[in-house]
Protein backbone atom coordinates (compact mmCIF):
# COMPACT_ATOMS: atom_id res chain seq x y z
CA UNK A 1 0.00 0.00 0.00
CA UNK A 2 1.35 3.21 -0.86
CA UNK A 3 0.22 6.70 1.00
CA UNK A 4 -0.13 10.18 -0.72
CA UNK A 5 0.26 13.18 1.10
CA UNK A 6 -0.34 17.16 -0.21
CA UNK A 7 -0.70 19.64 2.27
CA UNK A 8 -2.79 22.92 1.53
CA UNK A 9 -3.99 25.83 2.57
CA UNK A 10 -6.56 28.20 2.79
CA UNK A 11 -8.09 31.59 4.63
CA UNK A 12 -11.74 31.94 5.56
CA UNK A 13 -14.25 33.78 7.91
CA UNK A 14 -17.02 31.91 9.89
CA UNK A 15 -19.07 31.38 12.96
CA UNK A 16 -20.55 28.45 14.76
CA UNK A 17 -23.24 28.70 17.05
CA UNK A 18 -24.22 25.60 19.65
CA UNK A 19 -20.40 24.91 19.71
CA UNK A 20 -18.25 27.63 22.13
CA UNK A 21 -19.74 31.10 23.25
CA UNK A 22 -17.15 32.98 21.47
CA UNK A 23 -17.49 30.92 18.15
CA UNK A 24 -20.51 32.81 17.77
CA UNK A 25 -19.28 35.69 16.66
CA UNK A 26 -17.72 36.51 13.19
CA UNK A 27 -14.19 35.27 13.14
CA UNK A 28 -11.37 33.73 10.78
CA UNK A 29 -8.66 31.17 10.30
CA UNK A 30 -6.24 30.07 7.99
CA UNK A 31 -7.01 26.64 7.90
CA UNK A 32 -4.04 24.24 6.83
CA UNK A 33 -5.50 21.02 5.09
CA UNK A 34 -3.75 18.03 4.55
CA UNK A 35 -5.25 15.16 2.09
CA UNK A 36 -3.73 11.44 1.75
CA UNK A 37 -4.40 9.62 -0.84
CA UNK A 38 -3.85 5.79 -0.76
CA UNK A 39 -3.53 2.16 -3.31
CA UNK A 40 -1.69 -0.24 -4.12
CA UNK A 41 -0.58 -0.33 -7.90
CA UNK A 42 2.01 1.94 -9.50
CA UNK A 43 2.01 3.52 -13.39
CA UNK A 44 4.66 2.79 -15.86
CA UNK A 45 5.58 6.15 -14.41
CA UNK A 46 6.17 4.82 -11.16
CA UNK A 47 3.74 6.99 -9.40
CA UNK A 48 0.68 6.02 -7.54
CA UNK A 49 -1.09 9.37 -8.58
CA UNK A 50 1.00 12.46 -10.12
CA UNK A 51 0.78 14.77 -7.41
CA UNK A 52 0.27 17.48 -9.77
CA UNK A 53 -2.96 16.00 -10.52
CA UNK A 54 -3.78 16.32 -6.92
CA UNK A 55 -2.19 19.89 -6.54
CA UNK A 56 -4.69 20.90 -9.27
CA UNK A 57 -7.90 19.71 -8.09
CA UNK A 58 -7.08 20.93 -4.40
CA UNK A 59 -6.48 24.47 -6.23
CA UNK A 60 -10.12 24.41 -7.50
CA UNK A 61 -10.92 23.57 -4.24
CA UNK A 62 -9.18 25.70 -2.05
CA UNK A 63 -10.60 29.17 -4.45
CA UNK A 64 -14.05 27.85 -3.89
CA UNK A 65 -13.33 28.33 0.35
CA UNK A 66 -10.74 31.09 -0.20
CA UNK A 67 -11.66 34.38 1.30
CA UNK A 68 -14.83 33.19 1.77
CA UNK A 69 -17.57 33.52 4.65
CA UNK A 70 -17.91 30.04 5.04
CA UNK A 71 -21.77 29.78 6.21
CA UNK A 72 -22.70 31.51 3.02
CA UNK A 73 -21.47 28.84 0.88
CA UNK A 74 -24.01 26.34 -0.69
CA UNK A 75 -21.96 23.92 0.35
CA UNK A 76 -22.80 24.22 4.13
CA UNK A 77 -26.05 25.11 3.68
CA UNK A 78 -27.18 21.91 5.28
CA UNK A 79 -24.39 21.90 7.54
CA UNK A 80 -22.28 23.97 9.93
CA UNK A 81 -18.78 24.80 8.51
CA UNK A 82 -16.93 23.48 11.38
CA UNK A 83 -13.67 21.78 11.03
CA UNK A 84 -14.85 18.14 10.38
CA UNK A 85 -17.43 19.37 7.96
CA UNK A 86 -14.80 21.40 6.02
CA UNK A 87 -12.61 18.41 6.09
CA UNK A 88 -15.77 15.78 4.90
CA UNK A 89 -16.62 18.15 2.13
CA UNK A 90 -13.05 18.59 0.48
CA UNK A 91 -12.66 15.15 0.99
CA UNK A 92 -16.17 14.47 -1.18
CA UNK A 93 -14.82 17.33 -3.68
CA UNK A 94 -11.26 15.49 -4.13
CA UNK A 95 -12.84 12.29 -4.23
CA UNK A 96 -15.01 12.93 -6.77
CA UNK A 97 -12.33 14.36 -8.94
CA UNK A 98 -9.30 12.03 -8.63
CA UNK A 99 -10.12 8.59 -7.46
CA UNK A 100 -10.00 5.60 -9.40
CA UNK A 101 -9.72 1.79 -9.24
CA UNK A 102 -6.01 2.63 -8.55
CA UNK A 103 -6.15 5.29 -5.99
CA UNK A 104 -8.36 7.22 -3.91
CA UNK A 105 -9.03 9.61 -1.29
CA UNK A 106 -8.72 8.30 2.30
CA UNK A 107 -8.64 11.56 4.62
CA UNK A 108 -8.66 14.72 5.26
CA UNK A 109 -7.08 17.01 7.78
CA UNK A 110 -8.20 20.64 8.31
CA UNK A 111 -6.13 22.16 11.03
CA UNK A 112 -7.58 25.25 12.30
CA UNK A 113 -4.98 26.30 14.19
CA UNK A 114 -1.44 25.23 15.31
CA UNK A 115 -3.04 23.14 17.55
CA UNK A 116 -6.32 21.76 16.41
CA UNK A 117 -7.59 19.64 13.42
CA UNK A 118 -10.31 17.61 12.49
CA UNK A 119 -9.68 14.27 10.14
CA UNK A 120 -11.97 12.43 8.06
CA UNK A 121 -11.34 9.40 6.78
CA UNK A 122 -13.35 8.05 3.67
N1 LIG B 1 -14.47 19.92 17.18
C1 LIG B 1 -14.45 21.23 16.88
N2 LIG B 1 -14.43 22.12 17.85
C2 LIG B 1 -14.39 23.43 17.57
C3 LIG B 1 -14.36 23.85 16.24
C4 LIG B 1 -14.41 22.88 15.20
O1 LIG B 1 -14.42 23.21 14.00
N3 LIG B 1 -14.45 21.59 15.56
N4 LIG B 1 -14.29 25.16 15.97
C5 LIG B 1 -14.22 26.08 16.90
C6 LIG B 1 -14.15 27.53 16.49
O2 LIG B 1 -13.83 27.60 15.12
C7 LIG B 1 -13.24 28.46 17.26
O3 LIG B 1 -12.91 29.56 16.41
C8 LIG B 1 -11.96 27.91 17.73
O4 LIG B 1 -12.09 27.79 19.07
P1 LIG B 1 -10.93 27.49 20.08
O5 LIG B 1 -9.98 26.52 19.51
O6 LIG B 1 -11.58 27.13 21.34
O7 LIG B 1 -10.31 28.92 20.24
P2 LIG B 1 -8.89 29.52 19.92
O8 LIG B 1 -8.53 29.29 18.49
O9 LIG B 1 -8.95 30.94 20.34
O10 LIG B 1 -7.92 28.68 20.81
P3 LIG B 1 -7.53 28.87 22.35
O11 LIG B 1 -6.79 27.60 22.65
O12 LIG B 1 -8.80 28.99 23.12
O13 LIG B 1 -6.67 30.08 22.41
C9 LIG B 1 -14.30 25.73 18.31
N5 LIG B 1 -14.35 24.33 18.57
ZN1 LIG C 1 -13.57 29.28 14.24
Amino acid sequence: MYELKVKTDFAAAHRLTLVGHKCENLHGHNWKVEVCIKGDGLDEGGVLMDFGVIKKSLRGIMEELDHKFLNELEMFSECPPSSENIARIIADKLGAAVNSDKARVYSVTAWESDNASATYIV
